[in-house]
C-alpha cells in the first residue's frame, strides 16, 4: 500500500498528540493509580452489599444545594487538608473535628474532607471524625473512579461528592452523578476547561466547580474561574476552587459570578480558620453571570 506523504504526516502528528496527552495526564493519573490500589484493599474488606446495608442506617444526606445558595453572600466550602502534591506538608491537623468545628463556627456552608491517603494524607477516619463533629453538609474529597466510592461516601455520611471531569469518561461521569443523586447526595462536578464544562453540563451537573489548579500539571492560574465564567450555564451553582489566598481573591470570584469558593491552604495555614471563614463568607455576590 502506498501511503501519501500527507497521511504519514497526519499519523505522526496523531501519535505525537497521543504521547503528549499521556504525558500531560501526569500527576492526576499517578494519583489515580494509587487510589485504585487502595480501593482494591477496601473492596476486599467491605462488599458493596455491606455498604448498601450501612447506607440504610445513616441519616439522609443534607441539602447541599440549599446550603450553597442560602444567602446573597458567597458561601465557603472549607477544606481539611494536611498536605498536597503541589505544596507538600501544609498543616499537621491533629484534630480534624476541632478544625471543622472552627469552620462551622465561622459560618462555612460545607466542610470538605480530603480522604486520599498517599498524596494528601487524608483518610476516611478523618471524614468520620468530622462527620461526628459537625451537622453541616460534608464533601468527601477524593478521586472518584468507580461507583463503589460513591456508595462508600454515602455509607460514611457524605452529603456531597467530588467528580473530577478530567478523571472520568462521559459514561462514568453520568453514571456516578446519577448514582450520587439517587442516594440523595449532591455532586460537585469539577472542571478546568470549556470542553470539560460542556461535558459536565451534558452529564446533568447542577453544581459545577472550576478548579483554578490544573490537576495534570498542578499549575494554578488564578484567572481561570473568571476566564471560564461565561461558559457556566445560568441556573447551575458555581464554585471557584483553589488558590484563594485572601479576601481579595474571594471578592474577585464573587464579581465573576461565583456562588461559592472552595478553600484549603489559606485556612489550614492562616492560624485563624474561624475568622477567615467568617471574613470570606461576608463577601457579597456582586457578579451576574
Ligand atoms: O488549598 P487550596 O489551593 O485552597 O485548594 C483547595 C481545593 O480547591 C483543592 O484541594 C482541590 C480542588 N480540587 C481538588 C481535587 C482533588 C484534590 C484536591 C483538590
Amino acid at each position: 500500500m502506498v501511503i501519501a506523504p500527507g497521511n504519514t504526516e497526519t499519523s505522526a502528528e496523531q501519535s505525537a498528540g497521543r504521547r503528549s496527552a499521556a504525558e500531560s495526564a501526569g500527576v492526576l493519573s499517578e494519583i489515580i493509580d494509587g487510589v485504585r490500589d487502595d480501593l482494591a484493599v477496601r473492596r476486599s474488606r467491605t462488599t458493596e452489599a455491606e455498604l448498601s446495608r450501612r447506607i440504610a442506617d445513616v441519616p439522609p444526606a443534607l441539602d447541599a444545594h440549599a446550603a450553597l445558595t442560602a444567602t446573597d453572600r458567597i458561601r465557603v466550602i472549607a477544606e481539611v487538608k494536611r498536605k498536597s502534591p503541589s505544596k507538600g506538608d501544609l498543616a499537621a491537623i491533629a484534630d480534624p473535628a476541632e478544625l471543622a468545628g472552627h469552620y462551622r463556627a465561622g459560618g462555612a456552608a460545607a466542610v470538605s474532607v480530603l480522604t486520599e491517603e498517599r498524596r494528601f494524607s487524608g483518610s476516611l477516619a478523618d471524614f468520620d471524625a468530622v462527620r461526628r463533629a459537625v451537622d453541616i453538609p460534608l464533601l468527601r474529597k477524593d478521586f472518584m473512579v468507580t461507583d463503589y466510592q460513591i456508595l462508600e461516601s454515602r455509607a460514611h455520611g457524605a452529603d456531597i461528592v467530588l467528580l473530577i471531569v478530567a478523571a472520568l469518561d462521559d459514561a462514568e461521569l453520568r453514571g456516578m452523578l446519577e448514582l450520587a443523586t439517587s442516594l440523595g447526595m449532591t455532586a460537585l462536578v469539577e472542571t478546568h476547561t470549556p470542553e470539560e464544562i460542556a461535558r459536565a453540563v451534558s452529564a446533568g451537573a447542577r453544581v459545577i466547580g472550576v478548579n483554578n489548579r490544573n490537576l495534570k500539571t498542578l499549575h494554578v492560574d488564578p484567572g481561570m474561574f473568571d476566564a471560564l465564567a461565561s461558559s457556566l450555564p445560568a441556573g447551575c451553582i458555581t464554585v471557584a476552587e483553589s488558590g484563594i489566598t485572601g479576601v481579595a481573591d474571594v471578592q474577585r470570584f464573587a464579581a465573576a459570578g461565583a456562588d461559592a469558593v472552595l478553600v484549603g491552604e489559606a485556612l489550614v495555614t492562616g492560624g485563624a480558620p474561624r475568622a477567615a471563614v467568617a471574613e470570606f463568607s461576608s463577601v457579597h455576590k456582586t457578579g451576574n453571570r
